[in-house]
């Protein structure tokens, strides 16, 4: 009797929502360079194509105004928003530094309003007498480190001591951290601190005791790092342990095939964009969680192989999605591309152009949800990681029009741009870094 093929298709909840995703993001993803008509003058107008040809713009004066109104007086539906004011102005001005638009004239007043949520115990709450908390004080830090090579009074709103004694209040046995007094303890809390202790140069041995033990415990057995030993393993959570432990120079200690391989397969075939955890949907912040944790893992391989950067590469074509699509990456000029990463770049920057971008400025989840800052920031962070890939200094690889596309680089541990870090770095060099002295 011969073989018969049977398939099963068993539809659940789960697979019906990425076919309707699919679904919608399908329409997205026609033949550009075969609109005609009102369809083509609509989207000339709009600025999403440029007059004279068919490659997708990033909306940047509109991506400006939206993410500048974010600093602006907010109306009454932000207020559940009120213990995250510093992860708002973040959000805000990296988007904003990322398109060489931080808007230098609102720098006093940000200093001075982030300066009162800091609390003379250490450490930032989410606003004025709330308590410290390891989330506002990362996104405090990062605003004001982001705005001081423009305004140096940001620096000096930084009480290092102060941070540095909260942060080892913090601590746990365990060698992991309290997100703040009697609170949770996970692998944001431990990122939070490694990476403004860095920056701050506070990295001291004492506050990195049994730090990358707790983080390598939160590996999964599907590559991936959840949020606490034995949770599901996810793309936010993963971003921080890597990022963490690649800080700390110990991102060796971690099984790296099973994360590449894991944050791999969070890329989506038809979308381009990554899911945050297998069998979740395509979400554009995770275009930064996935897409930087790649480009930290792609760092410290390129680090260790010599020569890893795409050397000797004079042109990159992505061929991706449906045949006919007009998915080809296009570079500003020939020469080396920079730090190639090991995901497909021009495929996650087709999902945040054509996908990502509200008409109207900022940026979103998919095509169905609503614009919002938090999505601006990784979408556009997303973005300069898979322009500029690990290396930074070769020829960004720009997916559309490469006149409006380009951003400033991220650095993929921080999400602060790289001048901004050098910077940073340059400040506080010569300050203690001394655990006695810190303390005492
Ligand atoms: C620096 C810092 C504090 C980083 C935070 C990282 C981060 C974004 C963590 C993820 C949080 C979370 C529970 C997402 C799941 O949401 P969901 O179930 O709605 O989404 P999903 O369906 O996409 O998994
Ligand atoms: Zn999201």
């Amino acid at each position: 009797m011969g073989s018969q093929k049977v398939k099963f298709t068993v539809a659940t909840s789960t697979t019906e929502q990425q076919e309707d995703t699919e679904k919608e993001i399908a329409p997205f993803y026609i033949d550009l360079t075969k609109l005609t008509g009102p369809n083509l003058a609509h989207l000339r107008e709009v600025g999403l194509l440029a007059e004279d040809g068919f490659e997708v713009r990033l909306l940047r004066e509109k991506h400006v105004k939206y993410l500048t109104g974010g600093l602006e007086k907010l109306g009454s539906g932000y207020v559940s928003l009120d213990a995250s004011r510093p992860w708002i102005a973040y959000w805000c001005l990296h988007g904003l530094d990322l398109l060489e638009a931080a808007p230098v004239e609102m720098m006093p007043r940000i200093v001075d309003t982030l300066g009162r949520f800091q609390n003379a115990t250490g450490g930032f709450g989410g606003g004025p007498a709330q308590i410290s908390h390891g989330a506002p004080t990362y996104a405090s830090c990062l605003a004001l480190l982001l705005i001081a090579p423009s305004y140096p009074k940001a620096y000096d709103a930084i009480d290092r001591r102060s941070i540095y004694k909260w942060f080892l209040s913090m601590k746990r046995p365990n060698g992991g951290f309290m997100m703040h007094d009697d609170g949770e303890t996970d692998v944001r809390a431990s990122y939070t601190v490694i990476a403004i202790a860095k920056l701050l140069n506070l990295l001291t041995p004492e506050l990195m005791e049994g730090v990358a033990e707790y983080i390598l415990q939160c590996q999964t057995y599907e590559g991936g790092f959840g949020g606490e030993p034995g949770n599901e393993c996810h793309g936010g959570y993963a971003y921080c342990a890597v990022a963490a432990l690649q800080i700390m120079g110990k991102l060796g200690m971690c099984d790296l095939e099973g994360l590449k391989g894991w944050i791999s397969r969070r890329q989506m075939g038809f979308e381009g964009g990554f899911a945050g955890r297998a069998n979740k949907l395509v979400d554009g912040c995770y275009s930064f969680w996935q897409g930087g944790a790649m480009a930290i893992v792609d760092a410290y391989e390129g680090d260790m192989t010599e020569g890893g950067f795409g050397t000797g590469v004079t042109e990159y074509v992505a061929e991706v999605g449906e045949e006919g699509a007009d998915v080809s990456a296009t570079t500003e000029a020939k020469g080396p591309i920079s730090g190639e990463l090991s995901f497909d770049q021009a495929a996650l920057q087709r999902y945040t152009l054509l996908c990502g971008q509200h008409v109207e400025g900022g940026l979103r989840d998919k095509p169905s949800k609503a614009r919002d800052f938090y999505h601006s920031c990784y979408s556009l962070s997303g973005l300069s990681v898979s322009q500029h890939g690990s290396s930074k200094d070769g020829v960004p690889l720009v997916y559309g029009d490469a006149r409006t596309n380009v951003l400033k680089p991220t650095h993929e541990c921080f999400n602060i741009r790289v001048d901004r870090v050098e910077k940073a770095r340059e400040r506080f060099k010569d300050d203690v870094c001394n655990h006695d002295d810190l303390i005492s």
